[in-house]
């Protein structure tokens, strides 16, 4: 039997017996499928092949309001988000039971067991939803108070009456491990007094939690934000890259142009909100302010999950030496240090992505399966960050830099703006059903010179 019961899951694997979440992923041409994106979840060091589920008749005692025929074998995941989310609830249960139970036929049918489960090393992950359309919010009063000091402005009223958004580009988004190329843009350099088009001097990434829609919503139809939680299908991590020179120039009068829209990474595994369904919520503090009836929530049913956000860097080491007339530029080849910066959570957000929803669609603007809602950047007190000072609670380097928090050097080098080579990764960790620790996996992305 190539995996037998119990799975096995190590200390720091995010993926527990009680998260479960789905992605697209496909394998080298000589396991399954080979090539064929389809549908899988995460378990342990393995992923679980949700079609070979279904060929095997796992589902069949599981009431759906329609059959799942060939879903599992779509190369995105929104043919399955259409289904009610009582069934989408079912399959997870049905998902959980079998490999929760050692007399489970996955683990008991050798032919069964080599065909379902697949390492994780063997796999490549794709983008999980065919995205219809995306959203970027702005729902942190912590980012939002230290961003706008930085540009000596108050915080809008409005900011406290609905959360605000702009409309992001759906060409920009792409899977966790691709490459960052650095972008390049029309911004002044220090001591210029003209635009010049050149490559980004401040690289910057966003901490930002994303949601992806279930059930669409038709033109015209408000949906409040106690209607929301059903039309969500799942959440990832996500990180807004931007550009802090590019967009400094072009947000006059306008919003976030080209700083925001070469690249916008998520993690590869969508986690089900059932799987949050036992982890801590505290009410957001937009409840306290003068809110549309259309965007209030219970107090503890709203979203806002003690999801516990951390980010780290991975930078080589530079070397000079100058001899005999050489100059001798030396990457260290000893590995790059990884260095954690930031640590910040969810549930400080001051909107919640049901609150997101509910005024996405209040001015009659309809909404699709497929459709991705960001967060904005998640920041959080500092009074929250106590058991290690050196990481900041900021989430991105332009809060930080505002903020005047000096952070670890990383590489040798202060931690400034991000380098050419320098990896980020952003990882989100919360507290399953079983008590154990779950997590979304990471999104990451090597920073890579600019096509020039
Ligand atoms: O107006 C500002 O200060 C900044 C706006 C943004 O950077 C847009 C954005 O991505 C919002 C966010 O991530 O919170
Ligand atoms: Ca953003
Ligand atoms: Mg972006």
């Amino acid at each position: 039997m190539g995996v037998s019961f119990p799975i096995d899951i190590a200390p720091d694997c995010p993926f527990g017996h009680h998260n479960i979440p789905f992605g697209i992923f496909s394998t080298a041409s000589d396991v399954g499928l080979g090539n064929q994106r389809r549908a899988g979840v995460a378990i342990g060091n393995f992923v679980l092949e949700l079609d070979v589920l279904a060929k095997h008749g796992f589902f069949e005692g599981t009431t759906l309001s329609r059959p799942l025929g060939d879903v599992f074998l779509s190369t995105d995941l929104n043919a399955f988000a259409t289904f009610p989310a009582a069934d989408r609830r079912a399959v997870r249960t049905t998902i959980v039971e079998n490999l929760t139970n050692g007399s489970s036929a996955l683990y008991k049918d050798d032919a069964l067991n080599t065909a379902a489960f697949v390492p994780l090393g063997k796999i490549q992950m794709h983008l999980p939803m065919t995205i219809t359309d995306y959203t970027d919010f702005f729902c942190s009063l912590v980012h939002a108070e230290n961003a706008l000091r930085l540009l000596s402005l108050p915080v809008p009223q409005a900011f406290y009456e609905y959360p605000m958004g702009y409309n992001g580009r759906i060409s920009s988004i792409a899977v966790s491990n691709t490459d960052v190329v650095r972008p390049r843009g029309f911004f002044r350099s220090p001591g210029t007094d003209h635009p010049i088009y050149q490559p980004t001097q401040q690289l910057d990434f966003e901490v930002e939690f994303g949601a992806f829609l279930a059930s669409p919503v038709e033109a015209g139809k408000n949906v409040t934000a106690r209607e929301a939680e059903d039309l969500i299908f799942g959440y990832v991590l996500l990180n807004d890259w931007s550009s802090r020179d590019i967009q400094k120039y072009e947000m006059h009068p306008f919003g976030p142009f080209h700083s925001k829209s070469f690249l916008t990474s998520i993690s590869a595994w969508v986690v089900m909100p059932e799987a949050m369904s036992n982890c801590p919520c505290r009410a957001p503090p937009s409840l306290s302010s003068q809110i549309s009836p259309t965007l209030e929530v219970d107090d503890a049913n709203h979203g806002l999950h003690d999801v516990q956000f951390s980010v780290k860097v991975s930078r080589k080491s530079v070397n000079l030496s100058l001899s005999d007339r050489t100059l001798t530029i030396e990457i260290s080849g000893k590995g790059a240090q990884d260095v954690d910066i930031v640590r910040s959570n969810l549930a400080d957000a001051f909107w919640s992505h049901y609150q997101m929803i509910a005024y996405q669609s209040s001015s009659g603007c309809g909404m699709s399966t497929g459709d991705l809602l960001g967060s904005g950047t998640l920041s959080s007190p500092p009074d929250k960050i106590q058991e290690d000072s050196k990481v900041a609670g900021n989430g991105c380097l332009a809060e930080i830099l505002a903020c005047k928090h000096i952070l670890p050097d990383v590489g040798g080098r202060p931690m400034q703006w991000l380098e050419d080579g320098d990896g980020l990764t952003i990882e989100g960790w919360f507290t399953a059903a079983d008590g154990t620790k779950a997590g979304f996996g990471g999104v990451t992305g090597l920073v890579v010179p600019a096509v020039l």
